[in-house]
């Protein structure tokens, strides 16, 4: 048993939220430095110090968002503009607005506001603009999102240019006090980095990298795509907004063009530089890229070097800025810190994967997945005709059928990855007919691919614990729930590896491992032994049956391989032409005539029955579990 403090504090924090926490404070700790640093340095640099910190923490609103889910915004920008003028507003002098706005509405006016309670407001207010601005856009995902957020820069700048009365239009937006230094922009800034390394270890950044990776992967352990997508985008717009606010309170005038494209473009061009997924590469991209735009703008302006005239060159930050976003992602598309957190605790040997839970109780209750008169058509084409079938918790069933047969489309409606055209069908007796893929996950089915879908930027732990996490409470217990699926499929040693290094084999451990996580009453697994060479077969074979004898679960396989299926199989299901032809035991339907005719006429089929014939084990009508 686990004793002592450490074993308490990993029952309560888990291993990456520990290890977020110390880079958070290594981060804030290196911002508090070069702050010390600056103020030594003078008034000067002090003013840049500034400007970089509350430009890192628009970068970082940037990455909370596009870090984390892979989809590209152009749209930041604009919200960054709308946090100054909500702070503008609040914070400025009543004398200052009768001049400068007339006609602003009495609701607007006269706030007065210390930055900190106008801060407030704008948090409050950014989450309702993020999910209002957000709820439309993430119907779509990929490129087509990356559109909508280009269409919302130029949204939110066209409402800041024709909001005369409250904005001045396009005319500068004067007189809000100039009360942010170096040592509020930097606190802020922290708090930005440190929220960003601890988003991506909660479950809602893991499903958002997950999403980015493999979307469809990630529907099958559960994980909402579109609430995911919200969620990180609201979180984002918040940080988004509060920079806006001290960039308000640091130039004291501005107007909407500030806002706007070249904003959109640097923020971008210093995350690419320094890594889109995480917060280290914010953190390095700001840093590299506010030194280079220093220099170069030093060159711009035209000037004097060792007696070298040199003449203005207008542009010129822009263009360098462009030149290395474009070398970047040439020659080292993660970013300068190609991707990675400073991960502290594990550099200095810190800190280790986590201890493998127990195996969960087994379940009691026989449950059943039916079908009825399942049906797909594609234009002119029946993948699946008219199915039915029921798949109960007490056996393992394959299914079985020629190339084409309509085997997978039947697994993906069951799945909720492919809607029926008719048919209807329920998971322990839930109707889950329409429901989407990870809803019908949540009801209770795991599953794995025939085109494997792991997440490949995400660690082996990483990829489980997001399944893990849906059912276990408390991510610490998540964790050690994932390493003990890892553990089972003989891939604990791997844990911190990123998932992407796998070869193929290991890669289908790994998606059964992840099904597995999602503790699901049934397993339904598309061709798992394809690729394998025949040790990783029967390592496949044994522990399915294992873990069907332990955890008393349904296992539906597709299978092309006879052998391994008449072997493992208490039940099959023989699919042809869209249409469910035979069923029965492997003895029942190896003997079935219409199997033979329409799909073991073959002979190179009729062999590997005949070889099969007598390792079949009996049949198990009584639903035992044979595999103890
Ligand atoms: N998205 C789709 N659009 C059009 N036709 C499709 C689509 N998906 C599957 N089909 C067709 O439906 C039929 C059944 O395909 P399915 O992949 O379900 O068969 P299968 O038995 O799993 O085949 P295999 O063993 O080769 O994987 C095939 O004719 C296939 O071409």
């Amino acid at each position: 048993m686990e004793a002592g403090v450490h074993g308490v504090a990993e029952r309560r924090l888990s291993k990456a939220m520990g290890g977020a926490l110390v880079d958070a404070l290594a981060m804030a700790a290196l911002l508090v430095a070069v702050g010390l640093v600056l103020t030594m340095a003078g008034v000067a640099p002090q003013r840049t110090g500034t400007h970089a910190a509350i430009i890192l923490t628009a970068v970082v609103s940037l990455q909370i968002f596009s870090g984390n889910t892979g989809i590209v915004s152009f749209g930041h920008a604009g919200f960054v503009g709308l946090g100054a003028y909500v702070v503008g507003l609040l914070t400025m002098s009543a004398s200052v607005q009768a001049s400068a706005l007339r006609n602003l509405p009495t609701l607007l006016a006269g706030h007065e506001m210390p930055l900190l309670a106008a801060l407030g407001i704008v948090v409050v207010l950014g989450i309702v603009v993020g999910v209002v601005s957000g709820a439309p856009l993430f119907r779509l995902s990929g490129s087509g999102a990356s559109i909508a957020t280009l269409a919302l820069l130029i949204i939110v700048y066209t409402v800041l240019v024709a909001s005369r009365d409250i904005t001045r239009g396009s005319q500068p937006f004067y007189g809000v006090p100039r009360d942010v230094g170096l040592w509020t922009a930097i606190p802020v800034a922290a708090l930005a980095l440190a929220f960003a390394r601890i988003f991506r270890e909660l479950p809602i950044g893991l499903s958002a990298r997950a999403v980015a990776d493999d979307e469809r992967g990630a529907a099958a352990i559960g994980i909402d795509r579109r609430f995911t997508t919200l969620f990180a985008w609201a979180a984002s717009i918040v940080v988004a907004m509060a920079a806006g606010g001290l960039m308000a309170q640091f130039l004291g005038a501005f107007s909407p063009k500030d806002f706007y494209f070249g904003l959109a473009f640097t923020t971008l061009a210093m995350l690419i530089v320094g890594g889109m997924t995480s917060s280290l590469g914010a953190l390095s991209g700001v840093a590299v890229t506010t030194v280079v735009i220093e220099l170069v703008r030093r060159v711009e302006g035209g000037g004097e070097i060792g007696g070298i005239v040199i003449p203005p060159v207008f542009g010129l930050t822009e263009a360098v800025l462009a030149l290395s976003m474009i070398l970047i992602i040439w020659r080292r598309p993660e970013g300068l810190c190609g991707g990675r957190e400073l991960n502290l605790l594990k550099r200095l040997g810190l800190s280790g994967p986590p201890t493998a839970a127990a195996e969960p109780p087994a379940r009691t209750a026989r449950l059943t997945i039916r079908a009825d008169g399942l049906t797909k058509r594609y234009a002119g084409i029946v993948a699946v005709d008219d199915a039915g079938v029921e798949l109960p918790t007490d056996c393992i069933t394959g299914i079985i059928g020629p190339n084409g047969a309509g085997k997978t489309t039947l697994i993906n409606m069951i799945a909720g990855a492919v809607a029926p055209t008719s048919g209807t069908l329920a998971i322990a007796g839930e109707p889950v007919t329409r429901f989407a893929a990870h809803r019908v996950a949540r009801a209770g089915l795991g599953r794995t691919f025939q085109n494997i879908r792991i997440f490949p930027r995400m660690t082996l732990l990483e990829n489980v614990l997001v399944a893990s996490r849906q059912v276990v409470p408390g991510l610490a217990a998540a964790e050690r729930a994932a390493m003990r699926e890892l553990t089972r499929v003989g891939l604990a040693h791997l844990a911190e590896q990123p998932a992407g290094s796998l070869p193929y084999g290991l890669r289908r451990r790994l998606e059964v491992a992840r099904a597995l996580a999602l503790d699901p009453a049934f397993l339904v697994l598309d061709e798992p032994a394809a690729g394998m060479n025949p040790v990783e077969t029967e390592w496949l074979t044994t522990m399915l049956a294992k873990v069907r004898a332990e955890r008393r679960i349904g296992v539906v396989l597709i299978e092309h391989d006879l052998k391994l299926v008449m072997k493992l199989c208490d039940r099959i299901v023989v699919v042809d032409h869209g249409r469910v032809i035979a069923e029965g035991t492997p003895a029942e339907v190896q003997a079935n005539p219409d199997v033979i005719a329409a799909y073991l006429g073959s002979r190179t089929s009729a062999r590997v029955l005949a070889q099969t014939e007598q390792e079949t084990k009996p049949s198990n009508p009584t639903g035992e579990f044979s595999h103890a």
